[in-house]
Formats: structure tokens, sequence, C-alpha cells
């Protein structure tokens, strides 16, 4: 029996930090955003929440923190159920949803404060030194004095994961937090999640840039329609797609010959270029059979598969990878 239904992993050391079964919701309209949901986010991970505008993301990650009911299904966050624990659970949860909402006639530093003193759990004898701590983290100790609407996009993003940082958290949920940034605001911001996800925080963020999950991911969900099309460690989705066996040659029928004979599946032939499925043998022994054979051989190589080709691969469809 699983151990969520005797009760739940104790709450120190939850197996899986978020965990959703059968999670759906359909708005009053009657649109079905999110469809049998069953997401499993390991502690200690960046996991990646990708799909294409629509997919559902938001509207799970709404009800994730308790923004909105599911229609049907059950959300653990932390190994405790929500929403009824939420009161326990969110002061360990930092989110950055839809941008942070600033004040721009404040400076970034008073900005937080603003924030700390919103919390009422939050010691006012030491809130100058959260604040202080946080700015830090996020490298705007030098412009903390500035006001924010002077600030960039890329700062007024760090800014509100410094909010989202004043206190310990032991999971940060980012709404597509690189969106709208330039490419170096959105360097800035996938090395901090490194940094943060280094010193042990589980980071859930969702994206729509293939990209940004292979850079910054170990783990990810793809999600098309509001469904869920498959979940893992980035480096096993995207083995998922096997790759390509590539030949390069000036005698591609005869190469081609070869490795049908071989057993090598999907065989084609483009110009000097002949590729098929990766053989499930030594690279070694392809090499020599087409050297036997007479087939003169310029480069013999598998390609890796990127994460979108096995996007690609899942749902036949393709993806938007701009940016
Ligand atoms: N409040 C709402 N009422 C009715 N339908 C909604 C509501 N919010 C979202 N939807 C619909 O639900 C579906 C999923 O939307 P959602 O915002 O969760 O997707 P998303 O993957 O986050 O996309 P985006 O990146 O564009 O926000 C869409 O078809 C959307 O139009």
């Amino acid at each position: 029996m699983d151990e969520r239904e005797r009760g739940g992993p104790p709450e120190g050391d939850p197996a899986s930090v978020i965990d959703t079964r059968g999670l759906t919701k359909r708005y009053r309209g009657g649109q079905l955003a999110v469809d049998g949901l069953d997401l499993t986010v390991p502690a200690g991970s960046v996991f990646g929440f990708l799909g294409p505008n629509g997919s559902g993301k938001t509207t799970t990650i709404r009800m994730l923190m308790g923004l909105i009911e599911p229609t049907a299904g059950t959300v653990r966050l932390l190994g405790r159920p929500m929403p009824r624990a939420a009161r326990t659970v969110l002061p360990q949860v930092g989110a950055l949803i839809e941008g942070p909402a600033l004040y721009g006639f404040l400076s970034g530093r008073d900005n937080l404060v603003r924030y700390d003193s919103a919390d009422p759990t939050a010691d006012p004898r030491t809130r100058h030194a959260r604040v202080a701590a946080a700015l830090d983290r996020v490298g705007l100790t030098a412009a903390a004095g500035k006001k924010a609407k002077a600030y960039s996009l890329g700062m007024k993003q760090r800014l509100g994961l410094a909010a989202a940082l004043l206190q310990p958290r032991r999971l940060l949920v980012l709404d597509e937090p690189t969106n709208g940034l330039d490419p170096q605001g959105m360097r800035e911001i996938r090395t901090l999640i490194r940094e943060l996800a280094a010193d042990g925080t589980t980071v859930f963020l969702s994206s729509h840039l293939l990209d940004e999950i292979e850079q910054v991911c170990t783990h990810a969900a793809v999600m098309a329609q509001g469904r869920l099309v498959t979940q893992g460690e980035v480096a096993d989705l995207a083995a998922g797609a096997r790759g390509r066996l590539v030949v390069t040659t000036p005698d591609p029928a005869e190469a081609a010959r070869v490795l049908k004979e071989l057993g090598v599946g999907d065989v084609t032939a483009d110009g000097d270029r002949v590729t098929g499925e990766p053989p499930g043998r030594d690279l070694a022994e392809v090499t020599a059979a087409l050297v036997t054979a007479g087939v003169r051989v310029r480069g013999l190589t598998v390609e890796r598969a990127s994460l979108e080709d096995a996007f690609v691969a899942l749902t036949g469809e393709g993806f938007d990878v701009a940016g």
C-alpha cells in the first residue's frame, strides 16, 4: 500500500515535495484546463514544468498553492494535503506567480521591508538583517537604494525572488520566471535558480522554453492540452528519444544497403547523409561492416536526442522553441 494512503510520510522528510493524484480543473465555462494530473516532484530537484501556452501550467500552479479549488483529485505539498494544511505548509514555500507586485516609488530595499512587515511571523527586530541577506542573495545589494521603477525587468524579477526568500524555504514555485527578460536577465535568473538548488531548495518552475528546461532542470514534466505527456529526469527524457545514427559517405546507396543488412531500422538517405535508428551493437562493428563492403566512410556518429526530439516523438507535434 502506498505510504501516502496511510497518512503520509513523516512531515520533516517527504519523499516528494509536490505530489498530485488525478488533479483536474474544469473552469465554470466548461473549459477542461487540467485533466487527471499525477505529478511527482522529488526533494532537491530543479523541476521544469513544460508546455506550450494554454496547456494548463498556471492553472496547476494555482491549485498547488491553494489559490483555486481543484474540480477533482488531490495535492500534497511537502507531504501535507492542500489546501487543508495551507497554514502550516505555505510559510515554507516561496512563490513568484505572474510577476512580483512592487511599489515603483519605493526603493528595492523598502519594497522588501514592506513584504517583511506584512508577514505576521517575521520578527521586526531582525527585519533589517533579513532584508539585507535577501538582497545579497539575489545580487541587488548595490542597487538596493534605487527606486524599483528604475529597475530593469530582470532586476524586478530578482527583487520578487528576494521577497520570496525573506524566510527560509524548502520549496520555490516560479511561474515563467524568465518570461519577458532579455538574454542577460534570463542568465541571471537561471544562475540564481541553480545556486538556490545547490543550497538544497527544491525549485519548481514553469516554462514554455525547452532549452531553458535543458539548461537548468534536473527533472521535467511535459504538459499538452491539460494532460501530462511524460515526466522524469531530463537526461532520461531526452534519451527516450533515441537519437539517430548518421553515416556521412560518398556511397549512400551502398551504405544504406549494408545498414539494412545489419538490421538498422528506418534507414533513409539524403545526399551524402544516411541515417537510421541507433543500432543495438557496437558502432565499431557497424563501421567495420561498411568498410568491408567497400563503403567510403567520412563520418559515423549517433546524434544525441534533445528534449525537443523527445517532445516531438511523444506528441507528434512541434514545439514553440522561440527565445
Ligand atoms: N479563469 C479561467 N476561466 C476559464 N478558462 C480559463 C481560466 N484560466 C485559464 N483558462 C483556460 O484554461 C486553459 C489552460 O490555461 P493555463 O493558463 O493554465 O495554461 P498555461 O499553460 O499556464 O498557459 P499560459 O502560459 O498561456 O498561461 C486555457 O485554455 C485557458 O484559456
